[in-house]
């Protein structure tokens, strides 16, 4: 089994290997189970009061490299034991044949289908399912706070290098410490979303109460080409968040957070859908009311408002999806 944590994505996605559900005693402080394929949870032995449940997906999009990466080298160091456990983790590697594949994703984009009623014949819709029972039974028993961290990384450069999606929350406060903490990871922009969507983090903070983000630590890169520098801030604070019963973060008067919220979220409704700036046009890139931003059959988007950032333009998605966001700086 240890060899098996030392590298788990590898064994994830291993066509030789017959995958099989195990559980186990690690060490003498920590309880080891695979109950999913691609799916890991540790869990302190001993019943620690207010212990955090803590949820760390990577691979929801399958060429998204360097969050598996780091999240590959914590699971090794927990099992080497070089990395103490605080609190009840699981990991998740997301789209298995995708991460295979490198690809975003094979039949469907996953994280569009994190909805509890999701329907559907593609090849993702069942793995959206499984991922979702797997959280809700990780978050069922969970007495302590609870928090879901997706990582991904963008296709695009950033003007804004690290970002963080903070899901539409439906009237309740955003959490100062959250943002101290995303700020302490490197992460100093965060969307704030202005409604309801079928991501895999609104999923987590709408069905279970969790504290979740879509967090974006950079450009994708295929596996062995990410420069692990890079990330060496989020990387130490997830490794603070797992090993220390409580977080020591910035105050967060010091933290040099730039706010945004989503001002208009475009969707794709012809094949004709186009874009009105480069294929290299950096996210954050920000325009002047009244520059057309993407065109369709029957329909043309405008920035409303000087100074309105596009974020994940992306014109060669499905009919139905969204192509394009807006965003406007705001306080919150
Ligand atoms: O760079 C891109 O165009 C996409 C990067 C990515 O996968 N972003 C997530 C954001 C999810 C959210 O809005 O919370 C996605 O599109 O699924
Ligand atoms: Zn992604």
């Amino acid at each position: 089994m240890l060899l098996t944590l030392q590298n788990f994505l590898s064994h994830s996605v291993d066509e030789s290997i017959k995958w099989q559900s195990f559980s186990a005693q690690l060490n003498a402080d920590v309880y080891v189970e695979s109950p999913l394929e691609g799916v890991l949870i540790f869990r302190p032995t001993g019943n620690l009061p207010q212990q955090k449940h803590i949820v760390l997906s990577s691979g929801i999009h399958g060429n998204e490299t360097a969050p598996m990466e780091i999240c590959n080298q914590l699971i090794a160091d927990i099992a080497s034991g070089k990395l103490k456990i605080s609190h009840a983790l699981m990991f998740i590697f997301g789209n298995l044949p995708a991460i295979k594949q490198q690809t975003r994703f094979i039949e469907e984009n996953l994280n569009r289908l994190f909805a509890p009623n999701i329907e559907g014949d593609s090849l993702e819709v069942p793995r959206a399912k499984a991922l979702m029972q797997q959280v809700s039974a990780f978050f069922k028993d969970a007495t302590g706070e609870r928090y879901h961290y997706d990582l991904h990384t963008a296709i695009r450069a950033s003007k804004n290098e690290k970002f963080a999606v903070y899901p539409h929350l439906h009237g309740k406060a955003h959490s100062k410490t959250e943002l101290q903490f995303m700020s302490d990871c490197g992460v100093n922009t965060i969307l704030l979303s202005q409604s309801a969507t079928t991501t895999f983090s609104y999923y987590s903070s709408r069905y279970h109460d969790a504290h979740a983000f879509t967090v974006e630590l950079g450009k994708v890169k295929a596996f062995g080409q990410n420069n692990m520098n890079d990330f060496v801030q989020a990387d130490k604070m997830l490794r603070h968040l797992i090993a220390d019963r409580e977080l020591t973060l910035s105050a967060y008067e010091d933290c040099p957070l730039e706010i945004y919220k989503v001002n208009q979220v475009i969707n794709k409704h012809h094949a004709d859908f186009k874009l009105h700036f480069s294929e290299d046009t950096a996210n954050f890139t920000d325009y002047c009311a009244g520059t057309l931003l993407a065109s369709e059959s029957g329909a043309k988007y405008y920035a409303q408002q000087d100074g309105e950032a596009i974020v994940f333009p992306n014109e060669n998605v499905a009919i139905g999806q969204r192509a394009l966001l807006t965003v406007v700086p705001c306080e919150l």
